[in-house]
Parts: C-alpha cells; structure tokens; sequence
C-alpha cells in the first residue's frame, strides 16, 4: 500500500470531529503519477505556466480510491457524512457572487455546478486555512490534467478523427464564456480565480457532484469522501440523502471483500461522457446483458435533386419507428461509414453504396490508424500506460469503430438482401420464377430460367456462416422478408389484373426505381 501522506489524515479526522462514519474504509493513492500521462518532454514551457493551480506536474497522483479495511456485508451503510460537511448550490447562491448571478438572471452553460464551483473558489480564497472545508480542499486533484479540456495538443493527437474534439472545444468555450458572463455581473470573480482556475473548480465539480433532494428540494452537492469512490458497473453500492439522519450515505449492495476497492457507479454512459465529464474512458463499456452503450453521432444528408428526396426526408425527419426504419437507417449508415473507418477495413461495399443517386455525403471522422491497430496499440502498456490520457484516447477511438463496424455489419446484410429481393422480383416480372406465398412466412419458389435461389435458403445459409453477426441477421431477414412477401403479393395482384390495373399497383418499393431506390 502507497504511503498516505498528511493531509489525508488531517481530511478523516476533520470529518470523524464532524461526525463522519466511514470505519471500515481507507483512502489509497495509487502509484500513477501525471507523468505518466504526458511525458515531461512532451510538456513544453508555456503548458507548465498555463496548468491550472501551480503544482509540479511530477509532484502528485491525482488518481486515489477507496477500500474495504474488513469484509463488509450487503446492506451495510458504510459511508455516512452530515449535512454540514457538505457543500450546497444554495451555500454558493448566497456568496455575494453568487447572489450578483441571481440577480442578473444569466443563462449560463452548467447553471447549478456555477453556484458550487463559486461557493469553492470564494471560499478558498476568502477563508485560506481557516475555513471550515479546508482539509477537504487540500485533498482535491490540483490539475486534473486528465480532463480533456486540459489536455496538451499532443494528447489530443490521439482523438483524431473523433467527433469527441470538437465537444472537448466546444466545452472549452462555454465554460470561458460562464466566466466572461460572469466578470461582467461580477468583477469580484477576476480577484478570486484565472480562467483556468475557473476551468479546474468547472471540472472538479463536474466529476465530483451528487444531485440530491435535500428538504424535499433538489440540490447538487460536494460531498466529501463519498467523492473519493471511483466508477465501476455493475453498481455494488447506492447513495442517498438521508432526511431522518440529515447524513449522506453509502451502502453496499452486496458483499465487499476485505482490501477490495469500493466502487461507485456514476451512470450507464457512453465513453465519450466518461472521458469528457470524469476524463476517463472505461476499457470494456458493455452491461451484464451485452449492451454497450457506446454512440457515434452520424451526419446524414439527403440530396434534393433525389427522386424520393420528400419521402426521405418526411422518413427522417417525423422519427418515424415502423418496422423498416432499421433497415433504413442500415442501409444510410452503409453509406455514412463507407470509406471512413481508417486504413485496412475492407470498403468492398462501400463504393456501390456511396455511387447510389441518394445520400451524397456524410461527414464523418477520417481515423489515422484502424481499428486492430488500436487493439494492437492497447496491449502495449509500456506506450499506452494505465490511466494516462492516451490511453483512454485510445479507449474512446477503439469505441467508436466498433460502432461503426457494427452498424456496417448490418447494413451490408440488409443492402444483401435487398440485392437479392430486387433480382427476385425482376425474375418474377420477367416470368422466370414462380413464387409462392406459403404458411409461416414461407415461399416456394418454382425456377424456369437458371440460377435462381429461394430468399429463405438464402437467410438459412447466411445462418450456418460464422462471419455473420446472427443477431443482424434475423433483424434483416425478418423486417425485409416481410416487406418481401408483401411485394410479391403486389407483383401478383398487378399480373393478375394486367389488363387496365397495371398502374394501380402500389408497391412499397416503388419498383420504378428499385428496391434499393430508398438507399
Ligand atoms: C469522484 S472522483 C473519484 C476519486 C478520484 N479518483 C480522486 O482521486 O479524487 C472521480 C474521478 O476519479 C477518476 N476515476 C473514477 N473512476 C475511474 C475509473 N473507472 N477509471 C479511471 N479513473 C476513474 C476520474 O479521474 C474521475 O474524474
């Protein structure tokens, strides 16, 4: 165990003299120094003079966590902090800063963290040592130079590609933009805080808060030492305000082994909330049942000069969520991620789709390295150290390809099997084949001419191919295969009653463009 140095020991004592329960934890600091993030070479001059609270990059780890000293059972509260160790919106509100905010009404980017990061800043600042919360400020991470807004432009280098880079300049300047509004309703805030000391109290509180109701009020809150667990899923404790006790509390959901780490769970999030919020990405972002809650935001455009450009675009924009939707969005992500998934992924589909008269461009990130680079590049500790920025980088990219290839997976099936329907259907025009509507959404299909292959053989040999992800696969064939038989039922309605009803036939497709025509 690394050695704790005062300042910890000062921080429990401040909350046991405060009532605090906490017996059967300890606080550990981890053997992971910021150097580990960036190198000092990497660091140039002008990053050092610009860290946000002067404290030598060498010097500190800001990554602590919590244990179990003894084995607790479930239901255990073993975590209880009184109301007055904690830090309110309302106890920022009523700072004279706080107020002069009020009063001018501002709309500001993170309105309750504002009134928590000024209580913080003004109070620091005004009381120095003799303020009440002064052991727990000595306790928090002085740079937080694993927040992206932190990060130095090399850093950054590994995002490439990332829709997380602009969100990481659009964070930037909204929180600059909170402490201009700010200056301008109260001058005081330049006397207390640099922007960049605003930017470190923005992001310790956006990290460290909990959202409460208190007196039956919903409030955010600093609550020390509950601050001090780090994230993991499942969760193994909850939290809560107790309104009997006046205390917050931690319990544990099941048994907690004796030297384990006591985690909390800060949501079920995607990454790139993670590593913007907390700036961390976690390595394996899958749920018990599989669910990975990893996105990509996809730019979509439908060109206007399109044939079906109104229905696309009523498609689209009604968010409508009948059956085909999925298929839909398949066959447009198909196109969207076409060609942009970094070196060395096959793109033998791509180039049909994207030829297509339909979605013209999508602007999508352009990856430097694919994505077994980046699984390459995660095994290697001593480049992509644990907990340093680079790795969650890393972490974050890796994500969203698998995102992608996922949604390319799909698409490729469902732009397959509309391939092989619409040659279907041209063969039944042509009186080729003879299709026949069966029971249970079978078909039997009677050949004339040569080569043609019946859809449910089809889907029941894609089946037995371990190359394809099955899950897809039934997705596919069971929304196409029904819009496939409601085709063929037009096609047959409309040779039946050739004579004068040919053009009342409707189909679904609109078989004047193809089947495809949609895509
Ligand atoms: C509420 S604090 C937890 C205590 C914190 N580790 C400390 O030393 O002050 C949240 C921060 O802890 C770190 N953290 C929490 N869970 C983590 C995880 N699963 N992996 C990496 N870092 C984590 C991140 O820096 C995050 O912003």
């Amino acid at each position: 165990m690394a050695y704790i140095p005062d300042k910890f020991e000062r921080f429990e004592a401040w909350l046991r003299e405060n009532g605090a329960h906490f017996e059967a934890l300890e606080l550990r600091e981890y053997d992971c120094l910021n150097s580990s993030n960036t190198s000092a070479s990497e660091v140039d001059d002008e990053e050092k003079k610009e860290s946000p609270l002067t404290v030598s990059l060498e010097e500190v780890s800001e990554m602590r966590g919590v244990h179990a000293r003894r084995s607790i059972p479930p239901h255990t509260t073993c975590v209880s902090i009184p109301r007055r160790c904690l830090i309110t919106v309302e106890m920022g509100q009523a700072t004279p800063i706080g107020r002069a905010i009020l009063q001018a009404d501002l709309d500001l980017d993170a309105p309750k963290h504002i009134f928590l990061m000024i209580y913080l800043l003004w109070d620091r600042k005004t009381h120095g040592s003799s303020s009440f919360f002064h052991p727990y400020y000595e306790i928090l991470p002085p740079t937080l130079r694993n927040m992206p807004i932190f990060w130095s432009a090399f850093e950054l280098q590994e995002l490439e590609g990332s829709h997380l880079l602009s969100q990481i300049a659009d964070r930037g300047q909204a929180i600059q933009d909170d402490y201009e509004a700010i200056l301008e309703v109260a001058p005081s805030l330049g006397t207390l805080c640099t922007l960049d000391e605003f930017k470190w109290a923005r992001m310790c509180v956006c990290s460290r808060n909990f959202g409460l109701q208190i007196d039956g009020h919903r409030t955010s809150a600093l609550v020390p030492h509950a601050d001090m667990l780090n994230h993991y899923r499942p969760r193994e404790t909850k939290w809560t305000f107790d309104e009997v006790t006046q205390c917050f509390t931690i319990t544990s959901l099941q048994s907690i082994q004796a030297g384990a780490q006591v985690y909390d769970s800060y949501g079920q999030k995607c990454n790139h909330r993670f590593l913007l919020n907390y700036g961390f990405a976690v390595e394996d972002n899958r749920e018990l049942d599989g669910f990975c809650p990893n996105e990509v935001p996809l730019e979509l455009y439908v060109d206007p000069a399109d044939i079906l450009f109104q229905d696309k675009l009523e498609f689209w924009t009604r968010g409508e969520t009948n059956q085909i939707s999925g298929a839909v969005t398949a066959g447009l992500i198909a196109q969207a991620v076409g060609g942009s998934m970094g070196r060395g992924v096959p793109s033998h589909a791509a180039e049909s789709y994207t030829s297509g008269p339909v979605v013209k461009r999508v602007r999508l990130a352009s990856y430097p390295t694919t994505i077994s680079q980046d699984m390459a590049d995660l095994q290697d500790e001593a480049s992509y150290p644990q907990f340093s920025n680079r790795r969650h980088a890393k972490i974050q990219v890796r994500g969203e390809k698998e995102v992608l290839h996922h949604f390319r997976v799909w698409s490729e099936t469902a732009l397959d099997m509309l391939t092989f329907i619409e040659d279907e259907l041209k063969e039944q025009q042509q009186g080729n084949v003879e299709v026949e509507l069966l029971q249970n959404n079978r078909t039997s299909v009677t050949t004339t001419g040569q080569g043609v292959v019946n859809f449910d053989d089809v889907i029941r040999d894609m089946e037995q191919d371990d190359d394809v992800h099955h899950t897809i696969l039934r997705y596919c064939a069971d929304v196409l295969g029904s819009l496939r038989r409601e085709e063929f039922k037009h096609l047959r309605y409309a040779q039946e009653h050739a004579s004068g009803t040919r053009g009342g036939a409707r189909s679904s497709f609109r078989s004047n463009n193809g089947l495809s025509g949609f895509f």
